[in-house]
């Protein structure tokens, strides 16, 4: 008698995008774009300046609202959602270092992160009612589990702006944590050493060792080489190609795409970086 062995289920997609675009005027800045992310995983969005990289995220996110197609999250359709729907389902953006509060406490700004998620409006808010009160003791509590997370636990009580800028990149991401996504969208920030770059790398991949998706946009494509597990490459608003790094760097139109990218000075080279073999595209 033969042994039956269990099929591996297949994985339902974390995220799925359908057909999905938009029109600003006569440009059509995403343009039919049909992909998924898997939970569990780095995706990388790459793609020449102008690709659409970050349109793409503003329309996950809620804050475009698409002229076509459909945005699936778990399962559920949110294409119309407003940004903080979106967020409310588990997907939640890096806040940029430039908008996190200077002068605020590393906790301060974790808890703005927090409370995104918590019901309490103004009138509580002014009149400490008990629900206000009970939402500030929850937003302090998830504020402090995002901080752990990130490795600030230590550093709470200073004022974000005395944090260097990986420092506060951290705090970023604590504030998108702090509403305990399923999906972390994750943008590159400007003036960022190589050693610091290296440090949230490790940082993304704790993470995602924890249970947590990510999307990440990236600029300089040995970081993506070595961290991403599937790349997404948008060209002119459309998607060229999606796979492995491996894939990717060998793949016909990526490597077209990049070589007529002067803007990028990039070209296909065989840099290598982290854990990924084969070529990258080669520009810091
Ligand atoms: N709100 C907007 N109104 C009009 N055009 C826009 C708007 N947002 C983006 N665009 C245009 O859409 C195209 C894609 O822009 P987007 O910023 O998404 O590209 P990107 O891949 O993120 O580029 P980069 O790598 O330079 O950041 C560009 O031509 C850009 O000028």
């Amino acid at each position: 008698m033969t042994e039956t062995r269990p099929q591996p289920l297949p994985q339902t997609p974390l995220l799925q995008v359908q057909d999905l675009g938009i029109r600003f005027g006569g440009l059509h800045a995403v343009r039919d774009v049909t992909a998924s992310l898997q939970p569990g995983r780095i995706t990388a969005i790459i793609g020449p300046n102008g690709a659409g990289k970050s349109t793409f995220f503003n329309l996950i996110s809620g804050f475009y609202q698409p002229t076509s197609g459909r945005i699936t999250f778990r399962g559920e359709d949110i294409t119309r959602l407003r940004t903080h729907e979106v967020v409310g389902r588990g997907i939640a953006r890096t806040f940029q270092t430039t908008t996190i509060y200077q002068e605020l406490s590393v906790l301060d700004n974790a808890m703005i992160g927090h409370r995104v998620r918590t019901r309490a409006g103004l009138l509580d808010a002014l009149l400490r009612t008990g629900r206000e009160r009970r939402d500030e003791e929850e937003s302090r509590a998830g504020a402090l589990r995002a901080l752990d997370r990130v490795g600030l636990a230590g550093q709470a009580t200073l004022p974000a702006g005395a944090l260097n800028q990986e420092g506060k990149k951290r705090v970023g991401i604590a504030m998108a944590l702090a509403s305990d996504p399923h999906l972390l969208l994750d943008e590159p920030a400007a003036g960022m050493n190589p050693e610091e770059t290296v440090n949230l790398m490790g940082l993304i991949r704790d993470l995602v060792s924890g249970g947590l998706s990510v999307a990440l946009v990236e600029h300089k494509m040995s970081l993506v080489m070595g961290l991403a597990d599937d790349i997404l490459v948008l060209h002119h608003g459309q998607k060229i190609a999606q796979g492995t790094p491996a894939h990717i760097s060998r793949d016909p139109a990526v490597v077209e795409a990049y070589l007529g990218s002067h803007a990028h000075g990039g070209q296909m080279g065989q840099e290598q970086a982290g854990r990924t073999q084969g070529t990258g595209v080669n520009h810091a």
